[in-house]
Parts: C-alpha cells; sequence; structure tokens
C-alpha cells in the first residue's frame, strides 16, 4: 500500500506515448487535466495525512487516437520552500511544521505570535478550476494557482482575499453556461462575524467595464450565510445548486478556531481543530440565485458528514439534491498514512459506508400546514419534510445506494433533473476498486473493474451533438497494484459501460482526487507533435468546462 500512498512519485515533464489498445472515438480530442497528492517526504520528514502530500498535475493529451502523459509537481510556494529546506516548513491539513528551528526564545515566541491568524499553504492539491481562459489548481485554503493546462507549468498564486473576504473556499465550483463561477468560502471573525459566503467570478471582463483586467476584479459577493457560530464554523467541501437555488448543508463538522488560533503553539495540526458533533444536526440553507436570500424556513437533518453533493434540481415546488454522506468523519481519520500502511485491510475499515442519499426539500412551506404532516407530495422520492412544532421542517432522505464516491455527472445536466451518476465503488475500504454507472430513475446500476486496478474518479465527456444524457465516453486513470501491469487511462463507452479503448503509460502513476476535461477548440483535429504543444495554449471558448 504504501507503493501507493506514502512513496513520491517521480514527475514526467516531458510528454510519454501511451500504447493503445482498443479503438479511442475520432471525436475524443483534448486534454484531461488531473491533480492529486504525490510527495509524501522532504527529505527526512514526513507529512502525516494524505491529503498534505505535494500537488502533483497530470495531463492526458488525447489526439489522433493517441494518448501523450505527463505530470508535473506543482511549483508551489509551499513546494519550492519546502525543496529548499529539504524538509517540510510549511503546514498542511494533517501535519503542522515549523519554518525555521528557533533560535533563541524571543525568536520563538515572535514566530509562534505570527501564527496566530496563520498563512495557509498554497500547495493546490484538490482541483482544477476553469475561470475563463485560464486554469487553476485549487486547495481549500485562500490561495489557488494558475497553471498552464498543456505545459502543466505553475504560474501566479492568486490571493482570494484579495477579492472577496473568505479564508477558506471550496475546491468544487460550479459553473453556469457562459462559464461564470459560483463558489463558496468561510469568512473566520472578520469585523466580529464568521458567515459562509457564496461569490460570483465572471468568465470574462464585463463589455461596459475597462478591458485588460482580470475577471478577478469583477467577483462579486452573492449571498453571506451568517455562521450559527462566531468561533466554530462548519467544514464543507462543496455545495449544490438548481436553477434558482443554492444549496449549502451547515454540517455539524466544526472547525474550532480557537483551538486553530493555538495549534501552532500546541504542535497539533488543522486536522486536530476539527471535529465531528454526532449530537448537532445538519442545517440545510435554501438560497434563492434571484433574491440572493436564503429561504427563512429552517430545514434540518441529522447529523452527518457529506464530502461531495452529486446534483440537485427543482420539482413540483421542492429542491430535490443528492449527496455522498456519512454516519461520522471517518474518512478524514482513514487517510492518515499510518492506516495506510501493511496492516491496511485491518486499519482501513470505514465506520461508516458512503452512501447517496437524496433529499427533498418543500420551496414554500404552508403557516397553516399541520405539525408532524409530510409537505413532500413529489411521487418520485420516498424522502419526507416534516413541519415540526417549531415550525423547522426536518428533512428525511431516501437512501438510493451503499458505496459510492467520487461522483461525476454529465455536466450539461447540473443543477437540473438528471438521470445517472458516474462515480468510484467503495465499500467498507476508502480505495476505489470498481467504477460504476447508476441510474436513479431505475435505481439499476453497471460497473466496471478489473483484478489489482484501482480507478480513480471517472469523467464524463459528451460525445458531439450527444442527445441522451449518457451520450459519450467515461475516463478514468487505473492505477494498478500489479507491478507486471502498468497503470492506464480507461476509456468506456458511457453508455453500455464496456470498455472502448485503454491507454498504458510506462511511467509512475498515483491514486489522484479531481480534474476536468479540455476540449480541443471545436474537436478540431490538430496534427502537431507534443513539443509543439508546450508552445501552443489551449483554445477554449467561454463555456462551462466538462467538469
Ligand atoms: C490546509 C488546510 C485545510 C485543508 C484541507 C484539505 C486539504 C482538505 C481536503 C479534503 C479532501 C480531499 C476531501 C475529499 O473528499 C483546511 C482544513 C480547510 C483548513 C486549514 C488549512
Ligand atoms: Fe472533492
Amino acid at each position: 500500500m504504501d507503493i501507493i500512498f506514502g512513496r513520491n512519485k517521480k514527475e514526467q515533464p516531458e510528454p510519454v506515448r501511451a500504447k493503445v489498445t482498443g479503438k479511442i472515438p475520432t471525436w475524443l480530442q483534448g486534454t484531461l487535466l488531473r491533480n492529486g497528492p504525490g510527495m509524501h517526504t522532504v527529505g527526512e520528514t514526513r507529512y502525516n495525512h494524505w491529503f498534505d502530500g505535494l500537488a502533483l498535475l497530470h495531463g492526458f493529451t488525447i489526439r489522433d487516437g493517441e494518448v501523450y502523459y505527463r505530470s508535473k509537481y506543482l511549483r508551489s510556494d509551499t513546494y519550492s520552500a519546502n525543496i529548499e529546506a529539504n524538509r517540510i516548513v510549511v503546514s498542511e491539513f494533517g501535519t503542522m511544521a515549523y519554518p525555521d528551528p528557533c533560535k533563541n526564545i524571543f525568536s520563538k515566541a515572535f514566530s509562534y505570535l505570527s501564527h496566530t491568524i496563520p498563512d495557509f499553504t498554497d500547495n493546490c492539491l484538490i482541483n482544477i478550476m476553469k475561470c475563463g481562459e485560464d486554469f487553476y489548481a485549487t486547495t481549500e485554503t485562500n490561495y489557488i494557482r494558475k497553471i498552464n493546462p498543456q505545459t502543466l507549468e505553475t504560474l501566479e498564486k492568486v490571493d482570494y482575499r484579495k477579492y472577496v473576504a473568505v479564508n477558506l473556499a471550496t475546491s468544487h465550483p460550479h459553473y453556469d453556461e457562459a462559464g461564470n463561477i459560483l463558489n463558496m468560502g468561510t469568512s473566520i471573525v472578520d469585523k466580529g462575524k464568521t458567515k459562509y459566503v457564496i461569490f460570483k467570478i465572471p468568465a470574462t471582463v464585463p463589455e461596459d467595464k475597462k478591458k485588460g483586467k482580470s475577471p478577478w476584479k469583477h467577483t462579486e459577493v452573492f449571498c453571506s450565510i451568517p455562521s450559527r457560530s462566531l468561533l466554530s464554523p462548519s467544514y464543507y467541501h462543496s455545495f449544490g445548486v438548481t436553477e434558482n437555488y443554492a444549496i449549502f448543508l451547515e454540517l455539524p463538522l466544526k472547525l474550532d478556531i480557537l483551538k486553530m488560533a493555538t495549534a501552532y503553539i500546541r504542535g497539533v495540526s488543522w486536522a486536530s481543530c476539527l471535529s465531528f458533533h454526532r449530537e448537532d444536526k445538519t442545517y440545510i440553507h435554501i438560497i434563492d440565485q434571484r433574491t440572493r436570500k436564503p429561504l427563512p424556513t429552517k430545514f434540518y437533518t441529522d447529523a452527518m458528514v457529506v464530502f461531495h453533493h452529486v446534483n440537485a434540481y427543482e420539482e413540483d415546488g421542492c429542491i430535490l439534491f443528492d449527496v455522498i454522506a456519512y454516519e461520522d468523519d471517518s474518512l478524514y481519520r482513514l487517510f492518515y498514512l499510518a492506516n495506510l500502511n501493511q496492516d491496511f485491510e485491518e486499519n482501513s475499515r470505514l465506520t461508516s459506508v458512503p452512501t447517496l442519499r437524496r433529499f427533498a426539500v418543500p420551496l414554500h412551506v404552508d403557516k397553516n400546514a399541520e405539525v408532524g404532516s409530510n409537505l413532500i407530495k413529489v411521487a418520485s422520492t420516498t424522502a419526507t419534510a416534516v413541519k415540526d412544532k417549531d415550525g423547522q421542517v426536518y428533512c428525511q432522505p431516501e437512501s438510493l445506494y451503499e458505496g459510492l464516491e467520487l461522483p461525476r455527472i454529465n455536466y450539461a445536466h447540473n443543477g437540473k433533473p438528471y438521470r445517472y451518476i458516474f462515480s468510484a465503488e467503495v465499500q467498507w475500504s476508502p480505495i476505489p476498486t470498481k467504477i460504476i454507472k447508476y441510474d436513479v430513475l431505475t435505481k439499476s446500476s453497471l460497473k466496471w473493474g478489473e483484478e489489482c486496478c484501482w480507478p480513480a474518479e471517472p469523467l464524463f465527456v459528451p460525445a458531439p451533438g450527444a442527445e441522451d444524457e449518457d451520450d459519450g465516453v467515461i475516463l478514468s486513470a487505473i492505477v494498478s497494484t500489479d507491478p507486471q501491469k502498468p497503470p492506464f487511462l480507461l476509456i468506456l463507452d458511457a453508455k453500455s459501460f464496456t470498455e472502448l479503448a485503454r491507454a498504458s503509460v510506462d511511467v509512475e502513476m498515483h491514486l489522484d482526487l479531481h480534474g476536468l476535461f479540455i476540449p480541443a477548440a471545436n474537436g478540431a483535429t490538430r496534427t502537431q507533435p507534443p513539443a509543439e504543444e508546450q508552445r501552443d495554449r489551449a483554445s477554449h471558448g467561454h463555456q462551462a468546462p466538462q467538469t
């Protein structure tokens, strides 16, 4: 297991041509960009948690039936500082690090104080975000890093705080059809308030504004939701949208700001400041995108942990939203590298299986509705929303499927009625062994799996002129635990879930987290060799990426 998790991965900055078996559809042209942790030791020092690893970017360029693979470490400030010091000097989620061995008591005290409000890491290891013409590696702090999607070079560092008052922001933004970004972040104890902020980054500089200015300057706050507690805001990894609403789950998984302020002195990690409050509720905030205000009704459900929203849509006066839910925070605990060692099977059992749950929230709650009555009249779900005696609404989900994570959909259906979820299958262990196509309508599934193969998040790419929701292909990078079997990019027909092709590369690859597909301009067939590609910026119009 150490081979897949703990060992540092070599980067492969020069493109290598993959050995393709099967036939890649001729229309499939573009670059699959992926992100995830790749380096877990620096010099003699070692990170504690898999989510701490230094970001390694991967690019699979698909052109005329051929695939070229390359990878490159994100040259974040964190990466440079660590490499220069030959040890870990910047703190990550599960590892607290100390910049310089303090020479005397005064500098030590100063060093502690300057960390009371910490400057977070720019090790952007989670996802890739498209902003206008540009691409960024993202994590959950206030920093993101621009990258060159072709060469994987690291470009400038963007500090969200310059444009919107957030200390943390998700790495799962939403895009509208024009490619404008809607994201969420947390503003911690700013002017005496802690709040969750939904903000919008335009894909282009508005016409009436001066030319040449960056879209970042036109970032606007869309809506703010006050945190229930000043010093313990909820942690969240993603949020949901429908055509007219946004859905934010205020989870009982909370960051303790006082603990965070003293973590450096106490020598503990940020992760130790995150705790699950089993006795609390999960609050469901529904924000009307037209009025930019949350609905006044208080909706809640039982305590749970959600990392990934799958999709949401409106139906008959309700919002239906699907999430992957856990009963507790065991997922985070399992990814400590100490658990991912040779006793992996023993140590890595999830105490709750990630379950696909569908919630239904009524958009209008009749004042005269009887206490105890179910306000959901939608026939398509057994989820309920019951008015309680305080006028609040208690939502109970319908459980759709057990054992899946890293969900993706056909993004053209984001916020709209949809039928298919493409995801990794995870049962009691956090490591995916299969990929699944789950049909929310018929509640049936199709699967792909192979001996010794660990698949990554499956990404859906629509076929040109696609009519059906599943008209397209699935891309998933497969890591093998068999030393005889090289890793490969798997291409499945999304309808039948059968293999169309695989592109094997004779280099080291690793499990990653998230990414996106950048279609080649107009699906045009370009013939230049990969070296030229380095000078050739990807050309893409303003539109939502095939995230
Ligand atoms: C560094 C840092 C953070 C990093 C969190 C990370 C890196 C989370 C990764 C989550 C993933 C990958 C979830 C998958 O489902 C916090 C806690 C936001 C705040 C403190 C500083
Ligand atoms: Fe994620």
